[in-house]
């Protein structure tokens, strides 16, 4: 295929801007799919994006389309993820495209992820295209949003395309402006092949697919492949393109994004950023490649029941393969038994993973409290990392505590910035700027991480309507006066359940959280005490008291399938109960944590 008729490109935008509707769009007039096949959106083919409404994972569709110079050009889109959590796969995504479509909300304006992403793509020397979307909004005013992205980002949008996802309207110009203002990939086709992997991941019935852009060279399918970086072999069975659909093509060659199978199944051979060449005529040098991400978020996963370890290692193994950012390693808790601790980018990335493994692979999980890693500088001149609170060596031998400080990028309108400065202040930050950008403020915080990963994001939205948007980026690490809190139930300590948190705020917050614990963990045939405990020192102490009924004694008498009822339901819950000592402690009071509030 021509490389002068190839456009790769992908959209950039955030969260709720509308990329998704829009690639919809796109594969719909280019005929990728029939209107029933179009389903509400198709680049969200997980369930659990339908449910979120969010994309996770970065996909493709390559789309044939007819330009108005006559020619037939083949798009290539790449689907990128708007969540702050996931913005390395952004550029993954992003690596593999000449150009990138910057949507821009008409109604709301440039926000946090718009500008994150745009330098992303303009770091990567891609072509930045604007468009602005939601036009058919009554509250669309493009001319200030075509303004704030030249004030802001740098952009020029005068000549932004109009478009409105939703109706249709400016969908035909943004496929010419792909075909005009995309540059074609360059690559030699007759050079010695060179391709790089942005995604991979399982497939029960083939094994590892690999979602690959050529650079140089030709791939077919029965080619012997070698993978520079891990060194692994391979004999190529398939390749091929999305349409979204999956369909074979007998080659792939330098400037095409597609598919290769080729019966791997051990999944550590096929790594995201590896490139793959050809055995008998191997490229010199591999390309690029991205770089490692850094879980910022570490918490354990636990089965509840202690024989679902193994299973619970290869549910990890197989997500890892598709999500390079996650991250686990065995551990051990005296209260929980045998798990994981799992490293993630942030709290929603934890979120879904953990869903992932109770619903894909059937799991039932205890979940402890996030943290972030701490630095931590001992007496000797050693310095150890620190992602489990419970691990913490003891006071007398640490010279410092080192938290993460983060710098965040917020912006919010005008009319919440009071809010928003509070909400900084409450959470230690320290203001390094703000600037005025229209209706919109730029407020950039240093902001220790752990107060970040807590409840941050989501005090930012309520306390601004839901305007106000985030983005942000690890600074340094800084020593703290910070102390670790442990949580005691009946006099023993319950690794599972220490903290590390500021010393300003630890009383108050050991005595809300083992208020809150009272709360969660059910009355049980003795007296508990909760107790929450800073080295020796017990700051707080709340007391179960014993259950006296019976819980069925309430329906003697009555019908029998409401007695079952209720024993199921008891059933139900004791799945989400773990025993920790003689105690059954349920899943959230494990999570306790992030329900205490701020003073
Ligand atoms: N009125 C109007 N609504 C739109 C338009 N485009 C998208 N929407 C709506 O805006 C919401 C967000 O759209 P998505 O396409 O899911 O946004 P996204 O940017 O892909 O969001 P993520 O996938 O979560 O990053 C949905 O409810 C869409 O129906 C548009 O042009 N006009």
């Amino acid at each position: 295929m021509s490389q002068s008729l190839i456009r790769n490109f992908s959209i950039i935008a955030h969260i709720d801007h509308g990329k998704s509707t829009l690639a919809d769009r796109l594969i719909q007039s280019c005929g990728g799919l029939s209107d029933r096949e179009m389903g509400a959106q198709v680049l969200d083919s997980m369930d659990l994006e339908k449910e979120r409404g969010i994309t996770i994972k970065a996909q493709t569709a390559a789309l044939t389309y007819k330009a108005q110079d006559g020619k037939t050009y083949h798009l290539n889109l790449i689907d990128t993820p708007g969540h702050v959590d996931f913005s390395y796969e952004v550029s993954r995504s992003l690596s593999a495209c000449e150009g990138a479509l910057l949507v821009v909300d008409a109604s709301q304006g440039v926000e946090a992820q718009t500008v994150a992403n745009c330098y992303t793509a303009i770091d990567l020397g891609v072509e930045v295209i604007p468009v602005l979307n939601k036009i058919d909004l009554p509250a669309a005013d493009p001319d200030r949003v075509a303004e704030e992205i030249e004030d802001i980002v740098g952009l020029d949008a005068s000549d932004a395309v109009r478009a409105s996802a939703k109706t249709g309207i400016g969908i035909a110009e943004i496929l010419e402006v792909v075909v005009k203002q995309v540059p074609p990939p360059r690559g030699d086709e007759s050079a010695p092949l060179k391709a790089l992997i942005i995604d991979s991941w399982f497939d029960n019935y083939v094994g590892v697919v690999m979602l690959v852009r050529v650079f140089d060279g030709v791939l077919k399918p029965k080619d012997k492949i070698r993978f520079m970086a891990s060194g692994a072999q391979h004999l190529t069975e398939h390749v091929g393109v999305f349409t979204p659909k999956a369909v074979d093509r007998p080659s792939l060659s330098a400037g095409e994004v597609g598919f290769v199978i080729a019966g791997i199944k051990e999944l550590k051979s096929a790594q995201v950023g590896d490139t793959i060449t050809l055995l008998d005529r191997p490229a010199a040098k591999a390309l690029p490649g991205f770089k490692k991400v850094q879980s910022q978020v570490f918490a354990g996963l636990y089965p509840i029941e202690s024989h679902d370890f193994e299973a619970l290692r290869d549910a990890l193994t197989k997500l890892q393969l598709n999500d390079a950012a996650l991250q686990f390693e065995p551990e051990v808790s005296q209260a929980l038994g045998f798990g994981f601790r799992c490293g993630f980018l942030g709290l929603l990335h934890m979120d879904i993973v953990q869903e992932r493994l109770e619903r894909e692979y059937n799991m039932d999980l205890i979940t402890t409290a996030p943290t972030v890693v701490y630095e931590v500088l001992m007496k000797d001149g050693s310095l150890l990392k620190v992602e489990n609170p419970s691990k913490l060596p003891e006071l007398s031998k640490i010279e410092e505590i080192r938290e993460p400080i983060i710098t965040a990028t917020i912006f919010v309108p005008e009319e919440f910035v009071g809010n928003v400065i509070t909400l900084c202040n409450q959470k230690r930050g320290m203001q390094v700027n703000m600037q005025y950008h229209g209706r919109q403020v730029m407020l950039v915080y240093n902001l220790p991480m752990n107060e970040v990963v807590m409840d941050f994001f989501d005090k930012l939205k309520s306390t601004s309507r839901g305007y106000a948007s985030l983005d942000y980026e690890f600074k340094e690490y800084r020593p703290g006066d910070l102390v670790k809190l442990d949580i005691l139930v009946n006099n023993e300590k319950v690794d599972a359940l220490s903290l590390i948190v500021h010393r300003a705020t630890s009383v108050y917050r050991g005595r809300e959280l083992a208020s809150k614990m009272r709360e969660m963990i059910p009355r049980q045939m003795f007296d508990v005490a909760v107790q929450a405990a800073i080295g020796a020192n017990i700051i707080a102490r709340e007391n179960i008291k014993a259950l006296r009924k019976n819980v069925l004694a309430k329906c003697y008498g009555g019908d029998i399938s409401r007695k079952k009822k209720l024993l199921e339901k008891q059933k139900a819950g004791k799945r989400r109960m773990k025993q920790v000592g003689n105690v059954e402690i349920p899943q959230e009071a494990f999570l306790a944590i992030l329900q205490v509030s701020d003073k």
